[in-house]
């Protein structure tokens, strides 16, 4: 395969991924609609970091062996469910709380920064990324592939990483979407909550039966 197919196929199969619905998704586009598009950005270059670690892991070639190590891909998916729930159980409990203090700042102290962070843990505990790397995505990087070509395509998905979920940042920090979430925050952060709930409950009982 040439060097231009290779990263093609790289693009192909990475933008679905970045498109689809899912944790990382919900968080930039929530961070954006509740506390403004500084801090889905944030969100937004948190997950990029985990799109840059999972896609160097990966094309190290980590991903292929971590596929042939249950005991690892359990641990992540233990991990990965543990936190889906926990974010899960946080969305579902401010729906309980009053309406101020859902969007009010006293314990917010740094929400921007703390985005970052939150990001760049739904990414590396993302059930859909950990699936793809470690095996799909992982798969393309046989031994024939220069290191050169590796360190492109880490850089490819970066670039779309960037691109795709800062784009969802800006776009969900739109004024008129902004207002219609907040018009209805309790509703759909408790559907979000209960969501991240399932996802969680079920990859954290795949962890277990691994
Ligand atoms: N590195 C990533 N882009 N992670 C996978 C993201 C999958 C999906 N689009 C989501 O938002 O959850």
């Amino acid at each position: 395969m040439n060097s231009s197919v290779f990263l093609g196929t790289v693009a192909a199969m990475y933008t679905p991924l970045v498109l689809s619905p899912g944790p990382c998704a919900l968080l930039v586009s929530r961070a954006s609609m509740v506390e403004g598009r500084h801090t889905g950005m944030q969100a937004a270059l948190g997950i990029t970091t985990g799109a840059f670690l999972w896609s160097a892991l990966a094309a190290a070639g980590v991903g292929v062996m971590l596929g042939q190590w249950p005991g690892v891909i359990a641990a992540l998916q233990c991990a990965g469910g543990a936190y889906l729930g926990w974010m899960g159980v946080a969305l579902v409990r401010s729906v309980q709380r009053p309406a101020q203090e859902v969007n009010g700042d006293g314990h917010e102290t740094a929400p921007a920064q703390r985005a970052y962070w939150r990001g760049l843990a739904t990414c590396m505990t993302n059930p859909q990324a950990l699936v793809f790397f470690s095996s799909l995505f992982g798969a393309l990087f046989t031994a024939e592939v220069s290191p050169l070509l590796r360190l492109a395509s880490v850089l490819t998905v970066v670039g779309i990483a960037l691109v795709g979920y800062l784009g969802q940042a800006a776009l969900f920090a739109f004024p008129p979407l902004q207002r219609r979430y907040q018009a209805s925050q309790r509703y759909l952060d408790g559907v979000c909550g209960v969501v991240f709930l399932l996802l969680g409950g079920r990859l954290l009982l795949q962890g277990l039966a691994a």
